[in-house]
């Protein structure tokens, strides 16, 4: 649906985005996700057709943004990090202004009844946009996105500044046009791509540094394999059966976390999954075995390695 290939973007002497590459499928929810100034505004603004590339090729649905730039534009809904609206229209007076602007084709008041349905501002239609709270002002932005049912939708820091539970509301609202829309949302927030994203892409320094779901992100940082087993039993000998066990590389005692109780770190080839040899061995032994969890890498600490590895950005 979307292509990006080799995409750079210089102001000046900044490098705001180096040469990128990535594609976006139908119905993918795909995160966009790095530090402030990492350069995910940049690259928004240049698939929306708002910014040129300063070298590179954006395709969506098979159109190139620089050959037909209003036929790549008919097909994305974008809501910018500050929404575009107009605080002293009501809900009604800008969405009809919107689809003028956009000169959409369709039945005008069942589209807008639709969009206005979808996004759940039936009941502000004839307020004040600067009256509305901003977890409302946010939905109009999504609704004005939303006309002339673009295949494409892109937010930029949807979540930014509201409240708890608006921003619980939003992100169910892009769940569920997820169903029917592929979309692209930038953010600075793990948590935030996290709860409604099944693809990450993570951009640092203008580069992207990361790309796959939460999971294949955790596995492709973790370098060793590690479990924590609590095991009863004397410590030494618990000890020395384990750092005995083939696949085993190397364990460490934790201490006694419960009386009797020992907890060890273990550590296995890559690859090995050691986990019934272990039950087995503290079986054979009359050892319970008290928990065994896998030592991993939250997504949290995976996204925190993958930014440290640059300095910041202005
Ligand atoms: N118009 C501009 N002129 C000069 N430099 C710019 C301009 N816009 C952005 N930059 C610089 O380009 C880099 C990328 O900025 P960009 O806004 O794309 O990052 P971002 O990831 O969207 O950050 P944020 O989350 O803070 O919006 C930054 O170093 C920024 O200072």
């Amino acid at each position: 649906m979307i292509e990006v290939q080799n995409l750079c973007k210089q102001y000046g002497p900044i490098k705001a985005v180096q040469d990128i590459s990535f594609n976006i499928n139908e119905g993918e929810i795909v995160g966009f996700l790095g530090p402030n100034g990492a350069g995910k505004s940049t690259t928004m603004n240049i698939l929306t057709g708002y910014l040129s590339a300063s070298s590179g090729k954006v395709t969506v649905g098979g159109v190139d943004i620089l050959e037909d730039p209003m036929g790549v534009k008919k097909q994305i809904g974008y809501l910018p990090e500050q929404p575009p609206l107009y605080l002293d229209m009501t809900v009604k007076e800008y969405l009809n202004f919107i689809y003028n602007l956009k000169g959409l084709k369709l039945s005008r008041k069942a589209h807008i009844d639709e969009v206005c349905h979808l996004v759940r501002i039936d009941h502000v239609y004839n307020r004040l946009i600067g009256n509305l709270s901003k977890g409302y002002k946010q939905r109009v932005g999504v609704a004005q996105a939303l006309l002339g049912n673009p295949k494409v939708l892109i937010l930029d820091e949807p979540t930014v500044g509201l409240d708890p539970k608006q921003i619980i509301e939003i992100r169910n609202l892009i769940k569920h046009l997820g169903r029917n829309h592929t979309i692209i949302l930038s953010s600075h927030i793990l948590s935030e791509v996290q709860a409604v994203c099944e693809r990450l892409i993570v951009i640092n320094q203008g580069q992207i540094v990361a790309d796959g779901t939460p999971t294949e992100l955790s596995n492709s940082l973790r370098t060793d394999h590690k479990l924590v087993a609590r095991i009863a039993g004397p410590q030494e000998n618990v000890y020395q059966a384990l750092i005995s066990m083939s696949q085993i590389t190397d364990v460490s005692t934790v201490g006694e976390k419960e009386p009797g109780v020992f907890e060890f770190t273990i550590e296995s080839k890559q690859g090995s999954d050691v986990r019934r040899d272990l039950f087995e061995m503290a079986s054979k032994n009359n050892w319970p075995l008290m928990g065994l969890r896998n030592n991993e890498l939250t997504l949290e600490d995976v996204f925190l390695q993958l930014i440290s590895k640059g300095g910041d950005s202005q």
